[in-house]
């Protein structure tokens, strides 16, 4: 697999792979406060749940930096002005927030400035490597999952670029074509953001992986048409019940495989679980600004003064769903209300 790696913390300094630029151009931002973490974050320079949430933990240790002349009262108070800062950047994706908390519920008892600093930047690439492992473990989980599936159907990225590395719903292919197994993988373009086509298909093609891209409007027929098996998709924030948030047009998908009688996999680590929320009910879902809908490459494809409506993500509920595949294991659709306990304490240690 080569794919550039996506987000970089060496010496201290970190920079993002700037995904406004793929597939065109493979150029990297450094990201040297936190207001350039809070842009790259709103932005979709940086995105995808857990590559949020990676980042955001790294914001909280440069901007711990600023304090170092501080006492330890203030440096408390100023950091925590930053991580609402951070936590105010996007609403859906709980791992941005898993990991902020946890930035946070490492330094609250600490009384040393300098101990602070140092372990803020120690969890952060805790957080990152984890967070390598546990994809790693959902690839392997989802190839069992997918043992007798070829041809299949995703959307959005839920890919290398969009975690530490491998992905989550793309991590099959990826690791799979490392082994060998062959996929047929059709690709949603994923209006309006194009995810799935600048993104999604160039990922598989740099794993050599046979993709075919659709326009999203396409799903219905191409699964009919191509005798799709399973479809495959990420999350960005999953209810203790099993609902999922995901990109918009996934609902789309999960009504389709009721549909046509195919599996509808969600592929997620436990750091995408939000176990505080009893449904999906309770997800917020972002709605973005509705430039990404009346324009295209610039150009006005709407009349000036359009009404739009421009949710990011939508939600599919539970009995929809067919299985949730994470790094701890398989979570299939009659263990969905005992999800508290297969879950577990989010995002421990994946020996991987
Ligand atoms: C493993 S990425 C999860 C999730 O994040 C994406 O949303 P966005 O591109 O807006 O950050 C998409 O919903 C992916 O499935």
């Amino acid at each position: 697999m080569s794919i550039p790696t996506p987000i970089i913390w060496k010496n201290g300094q970190l920079t993002i792979l700037n995904q406004h630029k793929l597939p065109n151009e493979i150029d990297y931002a450094a990201l040297e406060t936190i207001e350039d973490v809070y842009e790259s974050i709103v932005t979709l320079k940086v995105r995808g749940a857990p590559a949020i949430g990676i980042t955001a933990a790294y914001g909280l240790a440069i901007a711990s930096r600023k304090y170092k002349e501080q006492n330890i009262a203030s440096f408390h108070l100023r950091l925590h002005e930053d991580y609402l800062y951070l936590a105010g950047s996007r609403p859906t994706a709980v791992n941005l927030f898993w990991a902020l908390d946890r930035m946070m519920g490492k330094i609250e008892n600490v009384e040393s400035v300098n101990e602070a600093i140092y372990l803020l930047e120690a969890e952060a690439i805790s957080i990152h490597q984890e967070d390598e492992a546990s994809c790693k473990r959902i690839g392997r989980n989802a190839l069992e999952a997918l043992a007798n599936v070829k041809k299949i159907m995703t959307i959005c990225n839920a890919g290398t670029i969009a975690t530490a590395k491998y992905g989550t719903a793309l991590a099959p292919f990826h690791l799979g074509a490392e082994q060998g197994r062959e996929f047929e993988v059709y690709a949603c373009e994923t209006r309006p953001v194009f995810q799935g086509s600048r993104l999604t298909v160039w990922e598989l093609q740099q794993s050599g992986v046979d993709v075919t891209l659709i326009t999203d409007s396409m799903a219905a027929h191409t699964i009919h048409a191509k005798g799709i098996e399973a479809i495959i998709v990420g999350a960005d924030r999953i209810a203790a019940n099993g609902d999922t948030a995901n990109k918009i047009g996934t609902l789309n998908l999960a009504i389709l495989a009721k549909q046509f009688g195919i599996a509808f996999y969600v592929a997620a680590p436990s750091t995408t679980f939000d176990l505080t929320i009893e449904s999906g009910a309770e997800i917020p879902i972002e709605e973005r600004k509705e430039e990404e809908i009346t324009t295209f490459a610039g150009r006005r494809i709407a009349p000036e003064g359009t009404k739009v409506f421009n949710p990011a993500f939508d939600m599919s509920p539970s009995e929809l769903i067919t299985a949730i595949i994470t790094e701890k294991g398989i979570i299939y659709k009659q263990d969905f209300n005992n999800i508290s306990s297969l879950i577990g304490k989010a995002g421990e240690e994946v020996k991987s």
